[in-house]
């Protein structure tokens, strides 16, 4: 479990972090969005005792970072910058760590499995490619069996195999009980890998929901209808929670009412109805429609 309470940090006259107040639970993957310098990573590095809050304060598993004695058995991190030893090897990397932080051996080789490094253990990481350093940022974050795991971008540089190696990976964490806690600015794979979402704009808490709900906050699913009859259908669908927009002539788009309801309806006052398609709100819009203002105010405070 991630606590933040009251969370604020402070570069000089900027507020990276701006009174953040968010509990990222365990057994969910929660992803972490925000347009850039929204101040996810400042965030994160707090959580990590990377960074020291101006004020507030960020838990872990109950207690700052620091007081841990055991932290890489409570968090494990991947971060964007790591600084990995070139001529080690992926096995000797590992291998260091868990001896600095007294971890068996045995997870060395668990971790290289679950990571899919196993036949490249011996390779120096020197020459790895993107796509294979971070997945052995992920087996780093992984080697002491952590209950809260924070992973910033993991997805950047991974091919399409990687991509799902990493969703498949958060959703078992998670399953398992621990927490996920990760970032990503694919918007599409925050989608499909997140139960819930936290977002951040200019410091701040912009949400903290669902993801469902995010996505129909932000104008939600529709169905989209077609007719010659479109005004009048329009009309005898109104009501309170019912919203119909017309995109073209004969089209509406209406929110509120399934797909099912519109075409009763249609049938029981006799309108021929000729398409009658459920559309989805799309994470992107959603997200780009939350953090329009947070995004114009950094371009007028950052002229490029
Ligand atoms: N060490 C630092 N000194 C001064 N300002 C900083 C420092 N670190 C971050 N900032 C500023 O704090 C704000 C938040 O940055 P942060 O890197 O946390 O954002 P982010 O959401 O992670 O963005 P990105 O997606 O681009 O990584 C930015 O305006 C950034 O310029």
């Amino acid at each position: 479990m991630i606590e933040l309470r009251g969370l604020t940090k402070r570069y000089g006259e900027r507020l990276a972090v701006d009174d953040v107040t968010v509990t990222v639970r365990p057994g969910v993957v929660t992803g972490f969005l925000g347009p850039n310098g929204a101040g996810k990573s400042t965030t994160m590095r707090m959580v990590l005792g990377l960074d020291r809050p101006t004020s507030g304060t960020a838990l872990v598993n109950g207690r700052p970072y620091a007081e841990h004695r055991d932290p890489l058995r409570q968090v494990g991190a991947l971060l964007e910058a790591r600084a990995l030893h070139p001529g080690r090897t992926a096995r000797a990397h590992l291998q260091v760590l868990a001896a600095t932080a007294g971890l068996p051996r045995t997870r060395v080789d668990a971790v290289l499995e679950l990571a899919g490094l196993t036949s490249v253990a011996g390779k120096r990481v020197g020459g790895f490619s993107l796509g294979m350093g971070q997945r052995l940022g992920v087996a780093t974050a992984l080697l002491g069996d952590p209950a809260t795991v924070v992973l910033d971008e993991p997805v950047n540089g991974l091919d399409p195999d990687g991509v799902l190696w990493i969703r498949t990976l958060a959703r078992r964490l998670a399953a398992e009980g621990r927490t996920v806690f990760f970032s990503s600015h694919l918007m599409a794979e925050m989608a499909v890998t997140a139960d819930h979402l936290v977002v951040m704009g200019r410091g701040r808490l912009v949400a903290d929901v669902p993801t469902a709900e995010f996505i129909r906050r932000a104008g939600g699913d529709g169905v989209r209808v077609r007719s010659t009859r479109a005004a009048e259908l329009a009309g005898l669908l109104a009501g309170p929670d019912v919203v119909v927009e017309s995109a073209e002539t004969g089209v509406l788009l209406v929110r509120g009412v399934g797909p099912e309801v519109v075409g009763d309806r249609a049938a029981q006052a006799g309108i021929a109805v000729h398409e009658l398609t459920p559309v989805q709100a799309s994470l992107e819009e959603a997200f780009m429609a939350l953090t329009a203002d947070e995004r114009e105010y950094r371009t007028e405070e950052q002229p490029a």
